[in-house]
């Protein structure tokens, strides 16, 4: 047994939701079970909360915001809080590297190497950032004083999906805690496991009880009650564009809470006419599009390449995509562990099929290899018609279509309702920021594929994104309140 399997097997699980600093099972009782997706196991039985549960977490959310425990305090007082509570993650680093592996499906050497240490490096980033953000004062004349002042929200929700589940806990709850606001967190219901730990992380750092609480849950009994609900003043939520839609229904059906959405992708590396070094440039496409089991928002799931460079880059990818080693998440070789769950192996299998139906050539993979894993795949001859080249995937696989010129490899990496990410290469760096503005994308990488870094905003056009960004200060606009204070001195 490796290391990582016998410390999951030593692993303290947390039972209950998370509500006013204890945990706690759901009002009526409900459970789900977490399973292992790749041992199919059942990892530990959680409370499926409801309508009741959210109340609950909403009032002790709403109590503790009021009586002013964490958005009364001073500034600096927040950040050593959560300077503390990144340490104590970071302690925990291998616990909850295994938890998230073991929940996930994720490989345990990028839990351990990426989602925990940028989890701690969130929280404490935007801990450090706020205690450093100074109010305005407006241009007035001298019989007035206009004070353009930040204040934190109120009580914030935070619904999550199941591809980054600590990750993207952090993205919210990082600039919502810094800011001043309480939390309510719905974690996606197949991966709870360690937003309950970062619950009691948070308490044992001095985050106050009631500031941040976790309902687990379904999405239609848990997440719906926290869109609809009266007592939240803003909503942000990361997942599919369906489920983002929702939210912005349930905001107008309400109170008009501040809804803020990162949802799918279906992101493009543009390869132009004159990028050289293919081979690297291929590499670093498996990456974009198979790390993570391609269950990333960024993926790029499209390349669009100049028809001189096409052939080669296909070749290219088929070789690295033998190379990829599937296995165990917890062995700490794996590159690519099971998909997250059965419901969607079934979606990643069946948006293959159409591929193969529709007349894309299969150049590597296309099936599953056992279980919940599936195999690196590449498409050639992909074209803009396919439900390939338009649907988010979510699975390592990757379309690449020819492009006639440079301006159509444009044309055609725009050709879809989403516009998170793109990816484009070519050596005349003038041609690439030319071309970098014609791509309508939140984030454009350029000869390497990036998604930015904490300190710059993260978030989509059109379909992808709606009401605000994630990541660097932009990200606090999403959890405060702007206010003119006018002070008239002639009285
Ligand atoms: N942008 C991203 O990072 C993500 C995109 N996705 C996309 O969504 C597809 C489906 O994955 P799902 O897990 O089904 O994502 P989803 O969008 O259904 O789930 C995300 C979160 O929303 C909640 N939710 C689901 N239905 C809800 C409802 N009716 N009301 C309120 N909350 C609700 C879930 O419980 C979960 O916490 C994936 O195949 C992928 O294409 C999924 C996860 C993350
Ligand atoms: N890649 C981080 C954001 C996401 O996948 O949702």
């Amino acid at each position: 047994m490796n290391a990582y399997a016998s410390i999951a097997n030593g692993l303290r699980l947390p039972s209950g939701t998370f509500i006013d600093g204890t945990l706690k099972p759901a009002i009526n009782g409900a459970t789900f079970e977490t399973r292992n997706p790749y041992s199919g196991a059942v990892i530990a039985v959680l409370p499926a909360c409801g309508a009741a549960d959210v109340d609950a977490a909403v009032a002790a959310a709403r109590r503790s915001f009021e009586a002013g425990v964490w958005s009364g305090k001073h500034p600096s007082e927040r950040k050593a809080v959560l300077s503390t509570f990144a340490d104590l993650i970071m302690a925990d680093l291998e616990e909850l590297a295994v938890m998230e592996a073991m929940d996930a499906g994720k490989p345990v050497a990028d839990c351990l190497s990426v989602d925990v240490p940028e989890t701690a490096n969130c929280i404490r980033w935007h801990g450090e950032a706020q205690d450093k953000l100074y109010d305005q004062i407006a241009p007035t004349s001298p019989d007035a004083v206009g004070l353009i002042v930040r204040e934190p929200i109120g009580v914030v929700a935070a619904v999550l999906p199941w591809n980054f589940p600590l990750l993207m806990m952090a993205w919210k709850i990082g600039p919502a805690l810094a800011t001043g606001n309480s939390v309510v967190v719905k974690p996606a219901e197949q991966t709870s496991l360690t937003a309950l730990c970062m619950a009691e992380l948070a308490l044992e750092a001095g985050v106050p009880p009631g500031v941040l609480n976790v309902v687990t849950g379904m999405g239609p009994e848990a997440g719906e009650p926290l869109g609809r609900h009266m007592d939240v003043d803003a909503l942000t939520f990361t997942g599919s564009t369906d489920v983002g839609r929702r939210f912005l229904e349930y905001s107008a059906q309400s109170n008009l809470k501040e809804v803020c959405l990162e949802m799918g992708g279906k992101s493009a590396a543009v390869v132009l006419s004159d990028a050289t070094d293919i081979a690297r440039i291929a590499e670093i496409q498996a990456n974009a599009i198979f790390w993570n089991m391609g269950e990333n928002c960024t993926a790029n799931s499209r390349i669009i390449a100049h028809k001189d460079v096409y052939d080669e880059l296909v070749a290219e990818m088929a070789q690295q995509a033998s190379a990829w080693k599937l296995g165990d998440q917890l062995d700490p070789e794996t590159q690519n562990g099971p998909l997250v769950s059965e419901e969607h192996f079934a979606k990643v299998s069946g948006l293959v099929e159409s591929g193969k139906a529709q007349g894309a050539r299969v150049v590597k993979g296309g099936e599953g290899a056992g279980g919940m894993l599936f195999r690196p795949t590449v498409f050639a001859e992909v074209t803009a018609e396919m439900e390939i080249f338009q649907k988010e995937i979510f699975g390592p696989v990757v379309g690449v279509t020819r492009a006639e010129s440079d301006e159509h490899a444009i044309e055609l990496a725009n050709q879809t309702q989403y516009g998170l990410a793109a990816t484009l290469y070519s050596k005349d760096i003038s041609k690439a920021h030319r071309f970098a503005r014609k791509l309508k994308a939140g984030t454009v990488g350029v000869n390497a594929y990036s998604e930015g870094e904490i300190s710059t905003p993260f978030g989509g056009f059109k379909a992808s994104g709606f009401g605000g960004r994630d990541n660097g200060i932009h990200a606090h606009e999403q959890y405060t309140e702007l206010k003119t204070i006018w002070i008239d001195l002639t009285a």
